[in-house]
C-alpha cells in the first residue's frame, strides 16, 4: 500500500474579518491558546494501492486540494495521521516550489535536486526536460516572468523526468494549453501503464474517466462516495444535474456562448423538443449534432447512452470511430450516427451528444435528450444480446456445425 490515511482532519483558524483578528488576540492576551476554527476536513480515512489511479472529485472549497496537501506533506493535519511509502511527485499550486527570480533551467536543477536526483543525473536530463516543458527562449527568463501554463510545463516536464512513485496533481491539465494537455495525458496514461500510481485532483470528469479507474467524492470535507469511477463520477454529475435544475436554466445558455465549442441543437429522429422521443425496441435512432466553433477548428463530437437512473449504456466519438463531421457554414459542423435496429431494452433513457476540442481531449458542451422506448420484454438488464438456448431439438444440428443466433 501506497498512502495511508486515518482518521484524517484539518481544520482553519477562524480570522476570515478584523474582528476574528481582534477576538483571536484578546483570547492570546488572556492566556487562552484555543482559538475558533473551521474544520475543512473530517475524518478522512483512505487507502491507495500502488498501481492505482484515483480521482478526486468534488465542489468548489470540498476540500481537495487540502487532502492533497496532507498526503504530500505540505500542511500537517490537525487529527489523525497519514503515511506514505514511496517518493512523491506533486503538482499542487501554481508555481509552487519554483524561485520567481531564477531561470527555468536554474528552478529545473533546483526542483530535480528536491526530487532526489544527483549532479550527474541533473545534467543527463536537462535537455529532455527542456524538451518536454517546449517554452522556447523562455527557459533562460526568470520565472516570474512565466504565463501560468509556462510554470504548468515546467513543473509537470520536473516531474516526468523524476518518475515518482506517487503522482498527485492538482488542476493541472486544466491550465496548460490543448497540445500540452495531450502530452501530459499522454505521459499520465505511458506512467499508469507501467506501474505508477495517481491522485488526481479535477473538475473535468473527461480526464477523471480517462486517467482514473477508481475516484473519491469529497463532500463538505467528508466522503461522500467512493469506488469505480463510473459509478462515482454519474453519481456527482446526477447530484449536480438535480440541483441544476432548481436553479436559472439561463446561465448555462449564456456561459455555453462563450465556449470554444458550442452545441447548437440537437435532434433525435428530426425532432429537437425537450420532450422524450418514442421509439419501439428494434428501430433505427438517428442523433444529429450542430456544433459552432469559435475559430473554425474541426470538433470531436460523441454521443452517449445512460439509462434513466444514470447507468451508462454506451458512448462512442467521431475520434474514435475515424469519421468525419461535415462543415455546413463557415464555423458550424454537423455529426450525424445512425443505430440502426437499437437493442435498447423497454424503458426510459437519456442521450448526450458532447462537443469536444479537436484532440478529442477537452469536453466543452452537453445536450441531452429524453428517450423512451416501448415494447414487450421481460428480460432484464439494458440490452437485448443475441443468445441462443441449447434446446434437445437442436442439439444434433450442433454437431454438424454452427448454431444460427435469434437477435
Ligand atoms: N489557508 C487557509 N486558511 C483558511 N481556510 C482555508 C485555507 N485553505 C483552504 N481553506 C478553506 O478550506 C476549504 C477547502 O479548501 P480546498 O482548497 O481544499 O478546496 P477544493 O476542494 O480544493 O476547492 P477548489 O475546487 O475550489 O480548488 C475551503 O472552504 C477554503 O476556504
Amino acid at each position: 500500500m501506497l498512502v495511508q490515511a486515518h482518521g484524517l482532519s484539518k481544520s482553519y483558524p477562524k480570522v476570515f474579518h478584523r474582528s476574528d483578528r481582534l477576538r483571536a488576540l484578546l483570547r492570546l492576551l488572556a492566556g487562552r491558546r484555543e482559538v475558533d476554527a473551521t474544520t475543512v476536513l473530517h475524518d478522512i480515512n483512505l487507502e491507495v494501492w500502488r498501481g492505482q489511479s484515483v480521482g478526486l472529485i468534488g465542489e468548489n472549497g470540498a476540500g481537495k486540494s487540502t487532502l492533497l496537501k496532507l498526503i504530500s506533506g505540505v500542511l500537517t493535519p490537525s487529527g489523525g495521521n497519514v503515511k506514505v511509502h514511496g517518493r512523491i511527485g506533486a503538482l499542487l499550486e501554481l508555481g509552487a516550489g519554483f524561485h520567481p527570480e531564477y531561470s527555468g533551467r536554474e528552478n529545473i536543477a533546483m526542483s530535480a535536486a528536491l526530487y532526489g536526483l544527483s549532479s550527474d543525473e541533473i545534467r543527463q536530463r536537462l535537455p529532455e526536460i527542456i524538451e518536454f516543458a517546449d517554452i522556447g527562449h523562455y527557459i533562460d527568463e526568470p520565472v516570474k516572468h512565466y504565463s501560468s501554463g509556462m510554470v504548468v510545463r515546467l513543473g509537470f516536464a520536473v516531474v516526468a523526468a523524476t518518475r515518482p512513485d506517487l503522482l498527485i496533481t492538482d488542476e493541472v491539465l486544466a491550465v496548460g494549453d490543448e497540445s500540452f494537455q495531450k502530452k501530459c495525458v499522454r505521459w499520465i496514461e505511458e506512467y499508469l501503464e507501467t506501474g505508477g500510481t495517481l491522485l488526481l485532483v479535477s473538475h473535468s470528469m473527461y480526464h477523471i474517466q480517462k486517467l482514473c479507474k477508481h475516484a473519491i467524492w469529497l463532500k463538505g470535507g467528508v466522503i461522500s462516495a467512493q469506488g469505480d469511477v463510473f459509478d462515482v463520477t454519474q453519481a456527482y454529475l446526477s447530484y449536480h444535474e438535480r440541483k441544476n435544475t432548481t436553479q436559472a436554466p439561463q446561465r448555462a445558455v449564456v456561459e455555453a456562448q462563450g465556449m470554444e465549442f458550442h452545441l447548437l441543437d440537437v435532434w433525435l429522429n428530426d425532432e429537437s423538443h425537450e420532450m422524450p422521443l418514442l421509439l419501439e425496441h428494434g428501430e433505427e435512432l438517428r442523433v444529429r449534432a450542430t456544433v459552432h466553433s469559435r475559430d473554425g477548428r474541426v470538433p470531436v463530437v460523441m454521443l452517449g447512452i445512460a439509462r434513466a437512473d444514470s447507468t451508462p449504456v454506451y458512448g462512442v466519438s467521431t475520434e474514435m470511430d475515424g469519421a468525419e463531421v461535415t462543415l455546413q457554414s463557415p464555423g458550424i459542423y454537423m455529426a450525424e450516427v445512425r443505430l440502426p435496429a437499437l437493442c435498447l431494452l423497454p424503458g426510459g433513457y437519456t442521450v448526450r451528444m458532447h462537443a469536444l476540442d479537436t484532440e478529442g481531449v477537452r469536453m466543452f458542451d452537453t445536450i441531452e435528450r429524453g428517450l423512451t422506448i416501448r415494447g414487450n420484454a421481460r428480460e432484464l438488464g439494458l440490452v437485448r444480446l443475441p443468445h441462443v438456448w441449447i434446446t434437445p431439438d437442436i442439439l444434433p444440428s450442433l454437431s454438424g456445425g454452427k448454431v444460427d443466433t435469434t437477435s
